[in-house]
């Protein structure tokens, strides 16, 4: 078994996308790392690419759903066995106010249910915000 390369960071945004109470959760593919994990829309970010607008990209890439962000909720660097990631998670909203139905393989999950999924390790921190909040 190989062990990560820890000197490489692999930058990384994530759109937490709310809409009256619910977010937009999928279930990882069985190809990736972490399969079978739920997460946010997420992905690596480009070369110079900020998080805002990395965030929005991939949500759009993986959802078809056109977002805003509104802020930058939590930062963290990560060690997986499949390497040290940089997280940034973004809070978004629809760019046209409403809960499309169709998401691909990403569905609206309500704020009391996110505590019993079963996200990466990193999301923990952010779940637990997300689940303070009024
Ligand atoms: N999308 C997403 N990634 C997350 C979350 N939490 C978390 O730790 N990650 C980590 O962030 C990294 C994102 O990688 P990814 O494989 O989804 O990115 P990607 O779609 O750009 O990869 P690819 O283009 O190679 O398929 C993974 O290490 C993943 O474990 C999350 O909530 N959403």
């Amino acid at each position: 078994m190989s062990l990560p390369d820890l000197s490489r960071v692999t930058r990384v945004a994530v759109a937490i996308v709310e809409a009256d109470g619910a977010y937009l959760v999928g279930v990882r593919g069985p190809d990736g790392p972490l399969p079978g994990y739920h997460e946010f829309p997420g992905g690596k970010l480009n070369h110079d690419e900020r998080p805002n607008d990395g965030a929005v990209r991939e949500c759009l890439e993986e959802t078809g759903l056109d977002v805003l962000p509104v802020e930058r909720v939590y930062e963290c660097t990560h060690d997986y066995p499949h390497g040290r990631v940089e997280l940034t998670f973004v809070l978004c909203r629809p760019a046209v106010a409403g809960r499309p139905a169709a998401l691909g393989r990403f569905e609206w999950r309500l704020r009391r249910e996110l505590g019993e999924l079963k996200f990466p390790e990193a999301n923990a921190p952010v779940v637990a915000l997300l689940q303070s909040r009024p």
